[in-house]
């Protein structure tokens, strides 16, 4: 390396970054190449803008995924662990899961070694991006998504194998009611889904603050409570509980309403409400996880930041990228708010079919690269960035994805796309 870099590290609770940080970036699978090659060339263009050589990016690689696999033998070196850990802030690009067997989710691995239990996804509408909705600009929302619990944690019995067997004898001995709501316990798969109250309640609490912080109206909390009742269902009501013991005087949750509305009748919850809103109190509510696809695409406006498990928020972060046109364009950031570790990346995944064609959108990742300077203090660059994307999308110069819905629009390779972001800049 020809110039030597510092360590970003937390000082007292808040993120101190040198004037030339080492971040570690890991390219990725598929497209992932592409898309990179792209974006860091976006990335040093808005940081040398904004800065005039003052500031610099040290970037360092970092292997994952099946270039690790090739030259080292092992899918996530512990070295790319420790770079995480050393340098606190990163970026990636996608990472292959096979589906159905092999190995387990490299992505989710670093969010649960690292413990980034927030992942982050902001939607919001770029003027003149395709959108199959009318009113793509009343989507403003941001995804608080825990990232380390649920059905991802992994624990999982393949029918046919001796856990699998051991694990059904267990339930069947000690819990032979429940053996017995098993439909085909023969040949069921078996899935464990953890959720608890500490998990809960940093991922609760971080999208509350994030809410203040950005003057929103409210918080969503997403579940399926009714059905799942201790987990999703024990979700809402944590968070609720966070709501109400840590922010009681600048929330209000629906769960007071409900209380109101008991003791005193639904006249005078309703008036609770508005009085508290009006004074300025953040909404704090709560939607079922099958209804909030409906009630996001026909009432956009009625949503802010949304607190989700981590399935719901995988399902949720892919259709509400839709509605402000698609994947291409979705970036996201997985955090540990109280260590400051971070790693940006996109909310899509390698898009295998597009590998080495230089065509895919590399939006995702320069935006993600935009949260990550931004989450740096490096608002100069990171506005500059945003710049650049509008200007680029107002030309309609455009990668396929948009090109095949947009009118008039020109055509754009993944890297020219990044030429034309820089361009626009300026
Ligand atoms: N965080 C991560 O690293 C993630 C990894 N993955 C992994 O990626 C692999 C492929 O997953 P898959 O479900 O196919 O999802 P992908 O997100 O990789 O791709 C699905 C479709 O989304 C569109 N798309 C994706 N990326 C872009 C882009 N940059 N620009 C424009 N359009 C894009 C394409 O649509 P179209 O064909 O219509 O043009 C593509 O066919 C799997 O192994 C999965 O596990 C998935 C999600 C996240
Ligand atoms: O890890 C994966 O392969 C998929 C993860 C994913 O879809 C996501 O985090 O949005
Ligand atoms: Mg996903």
């Amino acid at each position: 390396m020809s110039e030597s870099g510092e360590r970003i590290t937390m000082q007292n609770g808040r993120l101190h970054v040198p004037s030339h940080p080492i971040i570690p970036f890991i390219i990725g699978d598929g497209t992932g190449p592409d898309i990179w090659r792209a974006a860091v060339r976006v990335f040093d263009a808005a940081v040398e803008k904004a800065y005039r050589g003052e500031r610099r990016i040290i970037w360092k690689e970092v292997l994952a995924g099946e270039k690790a696999f090739n030259t080292l033998g092992t899918w996530l070196p512990e070295e790319t662990l420790q770079a995480f850990r050393e340098y606190l802030v990163g970026i990636k690009g996608p990472l292959t899961t096979p589906i159905g067997g092999g190995i387990r989710s490299l992505n989710v691995a670093l969010r649960k070694e690292l413990d980034l239990y927030v992942c982050l996804r902001p939607v919001r509408y770029f003027p003149g991006v395709p959108s199959p909705v009318r009113h793509p600009e009343l989507v403003d929302m941001v995804i608080f998504r825990e990232n380390t619990e649920d059905i991802y944690t992994g624990i999982e019995y393949e029918y046919g194998t001796e856990e699998n067997a051991r694990f059904k004898q267990l339930l069947k001995e000690h819990f032979p009611k429940d053996y017995a709501k098993i439909r085909f316990p023969e040949t069921a798969g078996i899935g464990i889904k953890p959720v608890s109250k500490e998990g809960t309640a940093r991922l609760v609490r971080a999208a509350i603050r994030y809410a203040l912080e950005n003057k929103r109206r409210n918080v969503t909390l997403v579940h399926k409570g009714n059905i799942m009742k201790y987990t999703e269902g024990a979700f809402r009501n944590w968070g609720y509980e966070v709501a109400e013991t840590e922010f009681g005087e600048q929330t209000y949750t629906w769960a007071q309403w409900e209380r109101t509305k008991a003791e005193k009748g639904e006249d005078s919850a309703n008036a609770e409400q508005e009085a508290a809103l009006k004074s300025g109190k953040l909404l704090v509510k709560d939607v079922i996880a099958d209804i909030v696809f409906q009630q996001t695409l026909l009432r956009p406006r009625e949503f802010d930041v949304l607190a989700t498990m981590n399935l719901n928020g995988d399902y949720l972060s892919d259709a509400l990228a839709a509605q402000v046109g698609g994947i291409g364009i979705a970036p996201g950031g997985n955090i540990n708010y109280t260590t400051g570790h971070a790693v940006f990346e996109a909310t899509h995944g390698t898009a295998p079919k597009y590998a080495d064609k230089d065509m895919v959108n590399p939006g995702s990742v320069i935006l993600s690269g935009e949260m990550m300077l931004r989450y740096m203090g490096w608002t100069e660059a990171a506005d500059l960035i945003i710049r650049g994307m509008e200007g680029a999308i107002a030309a309609k110069t455009v990668t396929y994805d948009f090109h095949r819905l947009m009118e008039g629009a020109t055509l754009l390779k993944c890297s020219e796309f990044g030429d034309a972001v820089i361009r626009h800049m300026d």
